[in-house]
């Protein structure tokens, strides 16, 4: 891109959007990201943050959902009796999260933007769930995967999850196959730990080249 003779080249930060179904290593990689020195916003870390005691979320969920604070908190047990199984709960649910989630993100961008930093990555477990066609802004998505029977020998290894509960998370979310045909590039776990590690630190140098002065 053409600059005005003089001026500083713009500083562009390509922000790549982070997600995967359960058990297919979204955290691993996540953490592989941060290790790459990429600045990784997490979108289930920050609703935590807002239920938290003195979290903006808590006096605006307590008020639709009378009865879910406990120690100035929400006790997500007790919000999830309100609104699992019920559609339009868990839609007034998000009309009041969602904004607030939105805040947190617009921040972190403007904060790396500022920093002049070439790749910002935004973890967003239900970025095809909730993102609508806009993704989230994100200028790329990466799904991390791996097979089926990999992705179920993982999840059924965590204590206290069983095949039927497994079946109802998996029954409401975007399934892994129409993730990866939607999804500008596909991180495979269902290899050994080094080959997915030097996959993200090629994606990292590309998606680095990609933002960086314009
Ligand atoms: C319903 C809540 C209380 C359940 O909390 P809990 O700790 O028990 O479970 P967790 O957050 O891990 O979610 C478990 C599963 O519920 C489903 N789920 C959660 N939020 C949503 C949602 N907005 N839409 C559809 N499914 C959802 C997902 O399949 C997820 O894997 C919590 O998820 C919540 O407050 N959700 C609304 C806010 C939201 O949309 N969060 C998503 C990130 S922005
Ligand atoms: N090549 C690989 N890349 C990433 N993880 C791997 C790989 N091989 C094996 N694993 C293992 O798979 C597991 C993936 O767990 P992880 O918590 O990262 O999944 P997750 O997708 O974040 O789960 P959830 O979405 O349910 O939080 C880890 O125990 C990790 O060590």
């Amino acid at each position: 891109m053409a600059t005005r003779e003089g001026a500083a080249p713009a500083q562009i930060t390509f922000v790549l959007g982070l997600t995967g179904s359960i058990g297919m290593g979204k955290s691993t990689v996540s953490n592989m990201l941060k290790e790459e020195g990429v600045p990784v916003w997490d979108a289930d870390a920050t609703v935590h943050k807002l239920y938290s005691a003195g979290g903006a979320a808590v006096p605006l969920v307590e008020a639709a959902f009378p009865g879910v604070t406990v120690g100035g908190a929400i006790d997500r047990a007790a919000l999830s009796k309100y609104v699992v199984g019920n559609e339009a709960a868990m839609k007034q649910l998000e009309g009041i999260v969602h904004p607030l989630v939105a805040a947190d993100r617009a921040d972190f961008l403007a904060q790396v933007r500022a920093s002049g930093q070439p790749l910002a990555v935004l973890d967003i477990p239900l970025l095809y769930e909730t993102g609508g066609p806009d993704r989230h802004g994100c200028d790329a998505v990466a799904v991390v995967s791996a097979a089926p029977d990999l992705q179920r020998a993982r999840v059924l290894a965590r204590p206290g999850m069983s095949e039927e509960k497994l079946a109802a998370i998996l029954s409401r979310q975007v399934p892994d196959e129409e993730k990866r045909k939607r999804a500008d590039y596909v991180i495979d776990t269902g290899v050994e730990v080094a080959d997915t590690r030097r996959h993200v630190g090629q994606l990292v140098a590309e998606l680095r080249r990609k933002g960086g002065a314009n």
